[in-house]
């Protein structure tokens, strides 16, 4: 072997050397970059399409590079057969011919032991490279190997010949028309010929090539067309170059005429590429090569790497699944009921997981590399699905439960402080609730460990925990625009609910003295009513500040100040405007406070006393007085005037209510006329009553003579029955003084329930001595003038009886005139 040949393995292509020679790809298959100023260096660069490609291809050791050598002049490195056989090419070498403008590839021998299980696909790359390029493939044949299948090439040829018809055939091989790629010469160079007719030899060789054509998958295009309308068959055959050095070197000779004199290479051969684009041309081809999968054949090491890492993988399947069992049980539970949150469940799968990779490592190790990374992707795929179905459902769990404890801490819980003045310290309250419904999900489902443990990105990136780092982080901004919208709602709610506090707080000030003013009615109703509004408002407001400040909804300053001085007292107006239209009542409600007042007028004096209507009483003008006192009830609380602080409002709160300009009207001109009008009527019939009323008692003070006259004839027996006794005059001359005084002074109203009560055991008596004495006829006359008694008695009490005037009182007038 020399020196000029790189055997290690290199992963740049040797450079150019000073025997014209490169290495295009080399041993581990890179393209050499410096294949195009090779090219310039050489003088082919610039010859544009004056230029030929050959290459030859064959067994290792076969005498390849020797032949190339002697037929271009080139110093490809061959073999010291005082060493032993060995592989002295390796990858693809180019060298140019000394003379001729001939390109000469030199390919890594077929078959080669260094190269091992790796040969045969790297055989099919470089062989398929070489026929895509050169015009003339020599193909080198040891004569003993001719017949023989694997020993000639001949499925490296059927591969090759396939392939390059699949990958180089004009622009699309499915197509009939597509362009018919350039033939290519194929020289088949039978080495240590011998005495075999090689008409013989060539009929074998054709007889195998045909087949391979017959059989291979062609382009429509190349469907039932011969093989020598793609190749043209030639065959040479070269003596034993050392038993036969002159017949060798003869015929070489005869044949390095035929690649410079004898127009080997054809028009028709040219794969019409400038000299200046080969270099870019090879690099496509071998790109398109190297990215043919097809052209890979797994090696036997391979695929009992492929069985091994199989096996290694399900058996750390087996055991990741056991480990993870519990876990399933509580995250996944097979009766489908809540799942149970698991402590420190990331750390568990990262210990399992890294368990698991490790386990796998250590039993594919000892396998094809290759292989076994590719089978690791395979586990590490397994361990991420398994390990993410019980972090999903971990995630979803915690953040279950970190609502629930934000919506339970946010609504107070059991807290009946919280849950009587949900406001008093609602920013930290709700920020600590917030914080701890975090912490539940973060104590869950933290993966930071993962990012803290490896340092190294790439191997962070392949560990099969790495999508929890994103799928955490997600799930967390998730949750924090849920909990953001409960906090949301839980705010507005306290917010409706510290209105509601204020609003209570200014109608249980405003509600009771506000009705007693109303039921009152003073002249200075609306005056008065002002102040106490005002005064509930200064409570609330006060109330409000504390609320809505520091201690409570914390809003800031001016915020707080619009709040209370607008929205609130906004709604504390409306309220008040609300509870005095309450108080005033419907129209009805007023017509009986309109007569009630009227009554209380005419009825009674200014003391309160009920009114007795004398003879000489001026109804008609008290009457007149009590009627307009009920008429101007309706007249004041026609329109509610509030004035003062709490009537003042601010534009934007008043622009906010849209306000209407009758906002205050309770009763409109035309109700109010029509409760005069009923009022008069009701009033009317009170008036008549007391009318009847004075006229009785005209009648009564005023007895005519004849009527004493009659009364003396027919009481006679009585009058003497009196004064024959002694106890009866007495009783007589002090009684009927006292009577007659009482009726003159208008007395029985207010002392006849007293005299009555005093008397009536005296009268008792006096009936009773008056039965013994006079008998029968006399107890008649005494029960008559005690019925007079009770007569003007009870016309007093029907005056002063209150209360709305029914037909019995019209009746019991009428039977009292009659
Ligand atoms: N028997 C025989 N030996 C030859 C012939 N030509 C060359 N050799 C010898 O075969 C040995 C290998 O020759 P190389 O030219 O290095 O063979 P090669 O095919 O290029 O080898 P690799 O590049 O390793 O694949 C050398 O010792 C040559 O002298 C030949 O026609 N017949």
């Amino acid at each position: 072997m020399t020196s000029s040949v790189p055997d290690e393995s290199v992963s740049k292509p040797a450079p150019i050397d000073a025997s014209h020679m490169v290495q295009v790809v080399n041993y581990e298959e890179h393209f050499n970059d410096e294949l195009g100023a090779f090219l310039q260096a050489v003088k082919i660069a610039s010859l544009g399409f004056d230029y030929n490609v050959t290459a030859i291809m064959g067994p290792q050791s076969s005498g390849k590079s020797t032949l190339m050598n002697m037929l271009f002049g080139t110093r490809f490195p061959t073999m010291d057969s005082g060493g032993g056989r060995y592989q002295v090419t390796q990858g693809v070498w180019l060298g140019r011919d000394s003379d001729a403008a001939i390109l000469v590839l030199d390919l890594e021998g077929t078959d080669s032991r260094e190269r091992g299980d790796d040969a045969a696909t790297y055989e099919r790359k470089s062989a398929l490279f070489a026929l895509a390029l050169a015009e003339v493939l020599v193909v080198n044949v040891w004569i003993h190997d001719v017949g023989r299948n694997n020993a000639s090439n001949m499925p490296l040829l059927r591969t090759i010949m396939e392939l390059d018809l699949q990958l180089f055939f004009g622009a699309s091989g499915s197509d009939h028309n597509a362009k018919r790629m350039p033939k290519t010469k194929l020289l088949f160079v039978i080495r240590d010929y011998d005495a075999t007719p090689m008409d013989k030899l060539c009929a074998s060789l054709r007889e195998d090539l045909d087949n391979i054509w017959n059989t291979i998958n062609k382009p429509p295009a190349a469907e039932g067309t011969p093989i020598t309308d793609y190749f043209d068959l030639a065959f040479e055959a070269l003596p034993h170059k050392i038993y036969c050095p002159k017949e060798f070197e003869q015929k070489v000779a005869e044949l390095k005429v035929r690649f410079h004199e004898d127009g080997i290479f054809k028009d028709e051969y040219s794969r019409g590429v400038a000299a200046d684009g080969f270099s870019e041309y090879a690099r496509s081809v071998w790109e398109t090569i190297r990215a043919n999968k097809e052209l890979d054949i797994p090696s036997q090491k391979e695929m009992l790497a492929h069985v091994r890492c199989e096996q290694i993988a399900k058996e750390v399947f087996n055991h990741f699944g056991t480990a993870i069992a519990p876990l399933q049980e509580q995250l996944l539970p097979p009766d489908r009921s809540a799942p149970v949150i698991v402590a420190s469940l990331f750390d568990s799968l990262l210990q399992n997981c890294n368990a698991a990779m490790d386990r796998y490592g250590e039993g594919a190790s000892r396998y094809s590399k290759t292989v076994a990374d590719m089978k690791a992707e395979d586990v590490r795929a397994h361990l991420t699905a398994e390990s993410k179905m019980l972090l999903d459902a971990q995630i979803t769990a915690a953040s279950d439960a970190a609502v629930k404890e934000f919506q339970e801490s946010v609504n107070g819980g059991k807290d009946k402080k919280h849950k009587s003045q949900p406001w008093l310290n609602w920013n930290e309250q709700s920020q600590d609730a917030l914080q701890r419904a975090m912490d539940i999900f973060d104590d869950a489902c933290t993966a930071l460990s993962l990012s803290e443990s490896i340092s190294d990105e790439s191997a962070l990136q392949s560990h099969p925990l790495y999508f929890a780092i994103g799928s955490t982080a997600s799930s967390r901004r998730r949750l924090e625009k849920t909990l953001g919208t409960e906090l949301q709602r839980a705010t507005e709610r306290v917010l409706s609910e510290t209105r509601m506090y204020c609003l209570q707080t200014f109608q249980s000030a405003f509600k009771a003295p506000m009705t007693s003013v109303l039921e009152s009615v003073p002249d200075d109703l609306w005056s008065r009513a002002s102040e106490v509004a005002d005064a509930s408002w200064d409570a609330t407001a006060k109330e409000a500040r504390w609320v809505y400040g520091a201690h409570g909804l914390a809003l800031a300053e001016a915020e707080m100040e619009r709040v209370v001085e607008e929205d609130l007292k906004n709604e504390c107006h409306d309220a008040a405007m609300n509870d005095i239209k309450a108080a005033i009542g419907t129209p009805s409600n007023l017509l009986l406070r309109m007569m009630k007042r009227f009554e209380d007028t005419f009825r009674f004096d200014e003391r309160g006393v009920p009114r007795v209507f004398g003879p000489t009483e001026d109804i008609e003008a008290l009457f007149v007085v009590a009627r307009e006192k009920g008429e101007q009830l309706a007249e004041v609380l026609a329109e509610i005037k509030l004035s003062g602080t709490l009537a003042t409002r601010t534009r934007a709160s008043r622009d906010l209510t849209s306000t209407r300009a009758d906002e205050g009207i309770v009763i409109d001109s035309i109700l109010q006329a029509d409760l005069k009008d009923k009022l008069k009527r009701q009033s009317g019939a009170i008036f008549m009553e007391a009318k009847r009323a004075q006229e009785a008692a005209r009648i009564t003070t005023k007895i005519p003579i004849w009527l004493l006259g009659v009364v003396l004839i027919l009481g006679w027996n009585e009058l003497m029955a009196v004064l024959r006794s002694p106890l009866l005059l007495m009783l007589t001359l002090v009684v009927v003084p006292i009577v007659y005084v009482g009726f003159t002074m208008d007395a029985p109203t207010y002392l006849m329930p007293a005299v009555v009560a005093t008397l009536k055991p005296m009268l008792e008596q006096a009936k009773d001595a008056l039965d013994q004495a006079t008998r029968a006829p006399v107890g008649a006359s005494g029960d008559a003038g005690v019925a007079v008694a009770h007569g003007a008695l009870s016309d007093s009490t029907a005056v002063s009886t209150s209360g709305a005037r029914t037909d019995e009182t019209e009746n019991a007038g009428g039977e009292k005139e009659s």
